[in-house]
């Protein structure tokens, strides 16, 4: 790859990711991000900001001392203080970078800097200067450039790449422009700087409009070849540009783009995850490459299109960015396919179209009740619809159960017994007894209750109660299971399940294991 081929990711997950309020890291978590930033192959890690504080000194330095694959940079004001502990956290490091900054825009040079244009200028390149003193490779920022005006940013940014800056890069600090705008920034600059071919351009992305990955995008398309990002989209206020989205675009729309990055794509995962546990930052679900449901199907049109031929829906390969597959979940919104293709992957045989059709109307059922069907669901509900397939001569109809505190609980059912309605009440000492008995009193099977147990199938308050009932009758046992959210509509339906058993006509003399 040529370096115009070749787009520079410059990870800042340490530095301005560190900068998110709560996101502090230690010296050993830096070093192990970083570990995984160079496995993932980013080419330039900003390990964080060695003035700052003894603890960033000392995370720079060890984090230098650490990394041999990727060029590892320290941020420095325009100070020589700065300069300098920069310069020497680096000491060690195999390939290291000082990037120094100061803002160019007439309200922070006015307002926070209390500076002069001239006197801003004249800083810029005396900071650059220092720091190539230290280092040979010099990265300067024109800090808030998205609000600096034009001609004065070109003056700065020729001026430091005659004093030495290998790298300009731009920052949108406030996340203030759009990007065709942005875009045309960074034209301009190449355009109207003379000596812009000494230098690679970079950009530096704030996300306060949701817009950093879209500016980004727009100055790589404009001749930027180095974006910094941070994994995620970390980073002081809204965040920064994302690595994972810019890679992933970059990488995806090849049409677009004359450049590419060198990175190992199937890392982004485990950055992500790693950077998510040791911050506590959690990932959103719906987040761009890297959320729990970037690769996730629910839509029974999508999950159709997707098992017909996976590119109708995804753009990226799941395994592409480091997750193990895409995932098709089953939910109120999924169809039969894709209902039929888990069975199979859970080597579930069905025996006719009637039994999967009446599988799926259970699970419809059940995906109205619960979130996310699991396959502990789908096992539970295929049982019910072979047991219902087969001759079943109680069927519940509906319930009503009351239990109030210092009442006796009562239970009033209609079932439908050999396709005739009927109907029956009855107290008992909890609203499962009372269930039961109003069951017998309308079924009549004279059978005795050997053993009821319950079972939560999935986890949550939303999950699935499984419950097994023992019925006893003439020395036959049997077993009856029954499942649903509501704990006591599962047991009306292991009971009824049962008494099913009961009522068939035995087919041998004693108890089988086939019963039970
Ligand atoms: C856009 C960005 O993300 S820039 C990076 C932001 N990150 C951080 O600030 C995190 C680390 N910062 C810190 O730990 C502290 O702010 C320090 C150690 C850098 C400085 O602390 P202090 O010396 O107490 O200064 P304080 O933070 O209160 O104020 C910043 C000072 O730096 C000056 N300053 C700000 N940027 C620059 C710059 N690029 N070059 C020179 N001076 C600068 C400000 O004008 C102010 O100067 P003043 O004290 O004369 O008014
Ligand atoms: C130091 C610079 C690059 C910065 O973080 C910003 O402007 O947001």
């Amino acid at each position: 790859m040529s370096a115009k081929d070749h787009l520079i990711i410059f990870d800042t997950t340490l530095r301005d990711g560190e900068q998110s309020p709560g996101a502090s890291m230690t010296r050993d978590e830096k070093v192990r991000i970083a570990k995984a930033l160079e496995k993932l192959r980013v080419d330039v890690i900003e390990a964080g900001f060695p003035i700052a504080s003894p603890g960033d000194f000392e995370a720079v330095k060890a984090v230098a001392e650490t990394i041999k694959d990727s060029r590892v940079c320290g941020l420095a004001r325009a100070l020589d203080a700065d300069i300098d502990r920069a310069g020497e956290a680096l000491r060690h490091a195999n390939a290291g970078r000082i990037h120094t900054f100061i803002a160019t825009s007439p309200i922070h040079m006015e307002k926070k800097l209390r500076m002069t244009p001239d006197q801003v200028l004249e800083r810029a390149v005396y900071a650059v200067k220092r720091a190539r003193n230290l280092i040979d490779d010099v990265e300067f920022s024109p800090e808030d450039a998205g609000r600096s005006e034009i001609d004065f940013l070109c003056r700065v940014l020729e001026a430091v790449i005659d004093a030495g800056a290998r790298t300009v890069n731009i920052p949108d600090t406030v996340g203030y422009n759009i990007p065709d705008q942005f875009g045309a920034l960074i034209a301009t600059l190449r355009a109207r700087i003379p000596n812009a071919d000494k230098a690679i351009f970079s950009v530096h992305c704030h996300n306060d409009l949701g817009l950093a990955t879209a500016n980004s995008l727009a100055a790589v398309r404009n001749g930027a070849r180095q974006v910094e990002c941070t994994i995620n989209g970390l980073g002081e206020r809204a965040g920064n540009a994302a690595l994972e989205e810019i890679v992933m675009a970059v990488r995806t729309r090849r049409d677009l783009f004359d450049c590419d990055t060198r990175l190992d794509t199937t890392q982004i995962m485990n950055c992500s995850r790693l950077v998510s546990g040791i911050t506590g930052f959690a990932v959103q679900p719906n987040k761009a490459v890297v959320g729990a449901n970037a690769f996730a199907h629910e839509s029974g049109i999508h999950q159709d299109g997707v098992l017909k031929h996976r590119e109708t829906y995804e753009i990226m390969r799941a395994q592409d960015v480091g997750w193990s597959e895409n995932r098709m979940v089953l939910g109120k919104h999924s169809g039969r396919n894709a209902f039929r293709a888990r069975l199979q992957e859970l080597g579930v045989v069905l025996s006719s179209e009637e039994e999967l059709n009446a599988a799926f109307a259970r699970f419809k059922e059940l995906a109205d009740k619960k979130h996310e069907i699991f396959d502990e669901d789908l096992q539970a509900l295929v049982t019910e619809a072979t047991l219902e397939t087969a001759n079943e001569r109680v069927k519940l109809i509906s319930m009503r159960v009351c239990s109030e505190t210092g009442e006796t609980p009562s239970a009033s059912l209609v079932l439908a017994l050999d396709g005739e309605e009927r109907s029956g009440t009855s107290a008992g000492s909890g609203p499962v007894d009372a269930t039961f008995k109003a069951i017998e009193g309308i079924v009549q099977s004279g059978s005795t209750l050997k053993l009821y147990s319950v079972n939560a199938i999935t986890s949550g308050t939303d999950a699935q109660g499984e419950v097994t009932v023992r019925l006893e009758k003439g020395g036959r046992i049997v077993n009856g299971q029954g499942a649903d959210t509501d704990i006591l509509v599962a047991s009306a339906k292991a009971y009824i399940n049962a008494c099913n058993k009961i009522l068939h006509p035995a087919k041998r003399a004693h108890p089988q294991a086939s019963d039970v």
